[in-house]
């Protein structure tokens, strides 16, 4: 049984007699969170609680994420003078404490035990003001709290001195003092408790002791974190809901919509029956699944291996009313269903949603309370976290350097906070009515004018992101900045005059824990820190303004760690998942680049300033799309040089005089040899998809291609980049940065592999099948194939068979044609494209959820390309690969990377592959793969 101290915050006394708890007490993990949940709500609520404040991670980890965010927090603007503000008032719950050295108490006693909360009680404004600390055992047994006498030093200082404690204990109707000898105790009974930080809520506090010791308290009285107390002791839930709708409703705007996503439910107003099957139909388990196109999935896991779902059906049918129809049923092993004849019709109450928890009444009017367990949201599926972790760390930088550079930039006229009433952040302020003034930076409603600008604003956050929109187009277009701009609003990243990085904002700590926590891996020299705003990055404002336009509200991880890098001219190697921006992450510098020297030294001049790679002409046209958009207004031209159009044209438009070139590497060098074009202001190549580009076929056209350069940047970038390329990409360029966000040359998590083993000549049945099937097919749907022959033979076999329309696409079909695919691939009309290998690299098909391998490539590159079509920016995806005995040069590395990405491993690919690995004869090599 564990011994229990008395502990108090800020403040420690000598030990005191030991209590024994009525429940036995067993010590967990070394983690500090105390917030009264259990372990499997703490779980659940590590989702809606500030990143850095996840309880997955080790402990050290936690420890340093905590303290990063408390300097974060205390660096930024919270409450002015917290000790004379009603906001400290009340009961704060202990959430974190440091002590550096010796454990403190709290550390020692009640880390890691369940049962135990820690509080802290603050009444200031009061004629006895009083600070007491409070350990709450349980609601069965009550609470010992310790009282101090407390007077205000400053805004920031209490001082306290501890005269008085008891037990109030729910089985006694009467306190029992707890006797310490206070008097004896003398200067001991005394302490102080600064308050470092007070959030504007009222709900985040943080305070450090006289002993050195940090808190964070949090105020219980968010109503999510009470609704999610309930559950978690199942009590008092449907007057926690009640209060939480009834809270929301006022917030609330327009219609709730069902999100899609994926929801797990935590609480039901109705026990289960008897029956299993029932409760999976009526969503009384498991997950429900909210797909595009109203449907919806319920699934349950029922054994090992084996699940349950449903499909089904929803309609809107009133304001928060949908009508459910859930009718098709099935027992899932591996690749088997077992078709079960059940349905199930009811109404949907919508009665709360966000992205995160929803309330619902369905199937008998049971109550349902589900949260998102996707991580995702809308348009950032699957990069939610990141954004979490990366808006709040922002916001935080951001309110800390508002504080600064508005005093800097106001030269000490007006400090912000003389500004009264002014909302502070954006989204405090709300929506504008028809007719009223909207802020010229969000479009919300613009109550404010900003003095220097005469312009609508909403908050000082506006205002500031409008002073330094101002500062930069003053400043030369372009040009990097003398001297660090004083109103950066969240400049992390800025370039100096001498192109030498400095990063302003982010310690080295801080950088090196947002790379880990991005999972981003830098090797090279004063590689900049990672920026976590499109703003950070000097760039011209047309191009924030095109990349706001084009929707990109963050750099993604990729995008955070090249574009600085890019911007401050270093050589790049850079691999990330499939569907993680690298497009953009390239595309952001050479546009930069672009501007810049058209601007700077070659405005006369009509020769190209930048020429970007890819291996085919369809990824060149993808890329020469995006490339428009984000340098739209901007006073330069891009040129598509690929085979299949008319090289006159390209001619023509080239000497016209263009920023960027995008080309095929073949017919860049027919067009270099013909044609009298020159390179000598080409200051960036980029080789997308540079695995190919430096393999036979086109490693000679690329290297032809460099060697006519002088010098230039070299970004080079993939999703597969082995150890040979870096090499011949290390010995190609000199001085490279090398940049690897996630696990290189893995698959992206974000797609679910299916394997199914299927001997060649039932690939097209088995194909069909999948077609036809309800539960399976997933349009749009690209299916891989291995050759042209064989992409027009199938999808004209799939057309006939499934009565499904279906087109091929491969490198023999005229450029027009191609064209024409794609668009009516992408919007709709054609369901099924089957493809070769044209399509398994780079190519963006948005919308596209579902990629089936059935002509496995030859190399697993190529596998990892192809499957990643089925998702964009961590949206989730399935591939549905066959694969047979044709295959096993690869079984090897598709083993490990269907082992590593957690995939079932077919039986028959499991045998074959072992029986490989067995000892092999003589002069063979051992497998590196051997399990
Ligand atoms: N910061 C961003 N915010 C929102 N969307 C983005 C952002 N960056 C890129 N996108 C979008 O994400 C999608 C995938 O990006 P992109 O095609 O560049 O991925 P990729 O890493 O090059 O993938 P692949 O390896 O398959 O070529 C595109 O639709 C792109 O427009």
């Amino acid at each position: 049984m564990a011994t229990i101290e008395l502990a108090n915050l800020g403040f420690q006394l000598p030990p005191l007699p030991t209590i024994s708890p009525l429940t036995p007490i067993t010590r967990r993990s070394h983690v500090q969170f105390r917030n009264g949940f259990g372990p499997s709500v703490n779980r659940r609520a590590a989702s809606i609680r500030p990143p850095f404040l996840r309880i997955s991670d080790s402990y050290e980890q936690i420890v340093q994420e905590v303290e990063l965010a408390v300097q974060i927090l205390e660096g930024s603007e919270g409450v002015p003078d917290p000790t004379s503000s009603s906001l400290i008032e009340g009961r704060w719950q202990l959430m974190f404490t440091t002590r550096p050295g010796t454990a403190s108490p709290i550390q020692r006693t009640f880390v890691g035990v369940d049962i135990f909360s820690v509080f802290q009680e603050v009444y200031l404004q009061t004629n006895d003001p009083r600070v007491s600390n409070i350990v709450r055992f349980s609601d069965a047994i009550g609470e010992l709290k310790v009282e101090a006498a407390a007077s205000i030093k400053d805004g920031k200082r209490i001082l306290f001195q501890f005269d008085k404690a008891a037990f109030s204990l729910k089985f006694l109707p009467f306190k029992v003092p707890y006797p310490v000898p206070f008097r004896l105790l003398g200067d001991e009974a005394k302490g102080w408790l600064d308050t470092t930080y007070l959030s504007h809520s009222g709900n985040l506090r943080i305070s450090r002791g006289n002993k050195g010791t940090t808190f964070v308290l949090q105020k219980n009285n968010e109503p999510r974190q009470i609704l999610l107390e309930a559950i978690s002791k199942d009590k008092g839930v449907r007057e926690a809901i009640d209060e939480f709708i009834s809270l929301n409703k006022n917030a609330a705007k327009g219609e709730p919509e069902l999100l899609e996503g994926e929801w797990k439910m935590i609480w039901s107003s109705q026990v289960e029956t008897d029956s299993w099957l029932e409760n999976a139909a009526n969503g009384l388990m498991g997950m429900q699944i909210v797909k595009p196109n109203g449907k919806l999935k319920f699934l349950a896991d029922m054994v090992l291996g084996v699940k349950f779902s449903m499909d089904g059906t929803f309609v809107k049918s009133g304001a928060n009313t949908y009508d459910v129809n859930m009718d098709d049923g099935a027992i899932l092993a591996g690749q088997f269903g077992l078709p079960v004849e059940l349905g199930s019709k009811f109404k949907l109450e919508l009665l709360y949603t966000d992205g995160k928890i929803r309330i619902t009444r369905g199937y008998n009017r049971i109550l349902f309370v589900h949260i998102r367990t996707d991580g995702s949201q809308q348009k950032y599926n699957g990069m939610n976290e990141i954004l979490e972790i990366t808006k709040e760390l922002s916001f935080k930088i951001m309110e800390g350097n508002q504080c600064e550079s508005s005093t800097v930039a106001e030269n000490g006229n007006e400090a912000p906070d003389a500004v009264v009433d002014v909302k502070k952040r954006c989204w405090d302020q709300r929506e504008a009515l028809p007719g009223e003034p909207h802020c010229v930076i969000c479009g919300r409603y613009g109550e404010y004018i900003c003095d220097e600008t005469d312009d609508d604003i909403c908050s000082l956050e506006c205002k500031q992101t409008l002073l330094c929109r101002v500062a930069r187009s003053q400043a030369p277009v372009g040009l990097p900045p003398s001297t660090r701009l004083p109103t950066a609003d969240e400049c992390f990243y800025v370039r100096e005059n001498d192109e030498k990085f400095n990063s302003q904002s982010l310690t080295n700590d801080q950088t090196e824990l947002l790379r880990r926590k991005l999972k981003i891996n830098v090797r090279g020299d004063l590689v900049p820190a990672p920026v976590l705003s499109f703003n950070s990055c000097n760039v011209p404002q047309k191009l924030l303004d095109n990349i706001e336009a084009a929707g990109y509200e963050m750099p993604t991880p990729v995008q955070m760690q090249a574009i600085p890098a890019a911007l401050v001219g270093k050589s790049l190697l850079v691999s990330a998942d499939t569907g993680s921006g690298k497009t953009a992450s390239f595309l952001v510098p050479v546009i930069a680049s672009c501007s810049n020297l058209n601007h700077e030294k070659f405005s006369n001049q009509k020769k190209p300033l930048s020429i970007v790679l890819t291996p085919t002409r369809e990824l060149c046209i993808q890329v020469e799309e995006q490339a428009k958009l984000l340098a739209k207004g901007l006073p330069f031209k891009t040129a598509l040089v690929v085979g299949g159009d008319p090289m006159a044209g390209q001619l023509h438009r080239i000497n016209q005089g263009v920023g960027v070139i995008i080309a095929t590497p073949g017919r860049l060098i027919d067009l270099l040899t013909k044609h009298d074009i020159e390179l000598d202001n080409v200051s960036v190549l980029v080789l997308d998809e540079v695995d190919l580009m430096l393999q036979r076929g086109f490693h000679e056209q690329v290297i032809q291609i460099f060697q006519a350069l002088s010098q230039p940047q070299v970004l080079m970038y993939s999703a597969t980049i082995s150890k040979e390329v870096e090499k011949m990409a290390c010995s190609m360029v000199k001085g490279i940065t090398v940049v690897s966000v996630g696990k290189p040359n893995k698959p992206n998590r974000a797609v679910k592999q299916m394997p199914i083993w299927v001997e060649s000549k039932k690939k097209k049945q088995k194909l069909f099948d999948i077609l036809l099937s309800k539960q399976h097919f997933m349009p749009p749907v690209v299916i891989f194939v291995g050759s042209r022959l064989g992409a027009d033979l199938l999808s004209e076999a799939v057309a006939v068979t499934t009565g499904i329309k279906a087109l091929s696409i491969h490198g023999e079909k005229p450029m027009k044609e191609r064209r024409e695919i794609i668009r009516s691939f992408l919007v709709g009309e054609v369901p099924v494209l089957v493809a070769t290998g044209v399509l398994g690299r780079g190519i963006d098909l948005l919308g596209v959820r579902q990629v089936i391998v059935f002509d496995m490539p030859i190399s697993i590159k190529e596998y990892v390309h192809q499957i990643g079509r089925a998702s964009r920016l961590g949206e989730e995806g399935t591939a549905i690969v066959f694969v047979n005995e044709e295959n096993k040069k690869i079984f090897p590395e598709l083993v490990d990377i269907l082992k590593s990405s957690g995939a079932p491993i077919p039986r028959e690919l499991n045998s074959r592959y072992t029986k490989t690995t067995f000892p092999l004869g003589k002069g063979q090599k051992k497998r590196k793969h051997s399990s």
